[in-house]
C-alpha cells in the first residue's frame, strides 16, 4: 500500500554514472517498493555499491532520474546507510548513537530513550561507554546498525554489511538485520554472496557491468534467471574481470 507521505516507492529512471571517462552505472530504471527485502546482486565491480550511493543521495546520477514517492524535507531524513567497513566517530558507543540523533534534529528528551533502546536491540549495551573504534569490527558493526536503527528510518540501505566478519559475527548482524525489517523498516541491501542472498531476499536486483538485467522475486530469479549473464553467475562462473 502507499501512503502520500511515505519516502516509498522509489523510482529510478535512466540512471547513469560516469567518472573519468568510465561508465560504472548504466540505463537503469526500476521501482522499489515498500516491504519485501530487496538484494542488490552480482559480481564484484558490476556497480552495486555505486547504485545504493545514488539512490541514497550520495552520488548524484550523471543521467536519469531518482525519484521518491516524497521527498524527505531538510532535517528530516527518512533513509539511513550503513557501510562495508563502518565508519565510527571518536567517541563512546553511547556518544555516536547520541550524536547522530542529535545531528537528525531529534529532541533532547528523546535521544536517550532511542540510544538506550538501540544498544539493546544489538546486544552492545554494556559496551555503551567504550571508545567506538577500539571495539572489535563485529561490534562495530552492530554499533553502525544500532546508530541506523535509532534513526528510525523508513529505508535502510546496507552495502555488504558482512564483508569481513567472521561466522559469528556475521550471523549476529543477519538477526539484527532481520529484526530491522521486522520491526518494518524496509531493508536494501548489496551482496555478491549467493547465499546470503538465497537466505535473506524477497526480491532480487541482478546488475553485471552496470547494467541492471533482471528484477524478480528471489523464488523467480534463483529457479529461472532470465538472462544468460545471470545463469552464469548463479552456476558460479565469474563475470567480473
Ligand atoms: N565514486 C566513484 N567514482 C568513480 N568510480 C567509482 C566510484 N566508486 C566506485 N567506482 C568504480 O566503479 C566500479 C564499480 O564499483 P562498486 O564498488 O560499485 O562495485 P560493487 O559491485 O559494489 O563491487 P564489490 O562487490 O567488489 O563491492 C569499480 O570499478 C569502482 O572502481
Amino acid at each position: 500500500m502507499r501512503y502520500p507521505g511515505t519516502l516509498l516507492p522509489l523510482q529510478l529512471d535512466g540512471v547513469a554514472f560516469t567518472a573519468g571517462g568510465r561508465t560504472i552505472l548504466e540505463g537503469i530504471t526500476a521501482r522499489i517498493e515498500a516491504g519485501p527485502r530487496t538484494v542488490i546482486l552480482g559480481p564484484n565491480g558490476a556497480g552495486k555499491s555505486v547504485l545504493m550511493r545514488v539512490c541514497h543521495g550520495l552520488l548524484a546520477p550523471t543521467a536519469g532520474a531518482v525519484k521518491w514517492n516524497a521527498p524527505d524535507r531538510p532535517g528530516r531524513r527518512r533513509q539511513a546507510m550503513v557501510f562495508q567497513r563502518p565508519v565510527m566517530l571518536r567517541r563512546s558507543a553511547w556518544g555516536n548513537i547520541i550524536y547522530a540523533l542529535k545531528l537528525a534534529g531529534v529532541a533532547r528528551k528523546d535521544r536517550k530513550r532511542r540510544a538506550q533502546a538501540a544498544l539493546e536491540r544489538v546486544g552492545l549495551s554494556r559496551l555503551a561507554q567504550s571508545q567506538a573504534r577500539v571495539l572489535s569490527v563485529g561490534e562495530q558493526q552492530r554499533l553502525a546498525l544500532a546508530r541506523a536503527w535509532a534513526m528510525q528510518p523508513e529505508v535502510l540501505f546496507l552495502d555488504e554489511p558482512t564483508a569481513g566478519l567472521d561466522p559469528t559475527a556475521t550471523g549476529e548482524v543477519h538477526r539484527i538485520i532481520q529484526a530491522i525489517h521486522d520491526a518494518g523498516t524496509k531493508i536494501v541491501m548489496t551482496t555478491h554472496n549467493l547465499s546470503l542472498a538465497k537466505y535473506f531476499a524477497d526480491e532480487i536486483l541482478f546488475l553485471n557491468e552496470g547494467q541492471l538485467l533482471e528484477q524478480a522475486s528471489a523464488e523467480r530469479f534463483f529457479t529461472q534467471p532470465a538472462s544468460a549473464k545471470a545463469q552464469a553467475f548463479l552456476c558460479g562462473e565469474l563475470l567480473w574481470h
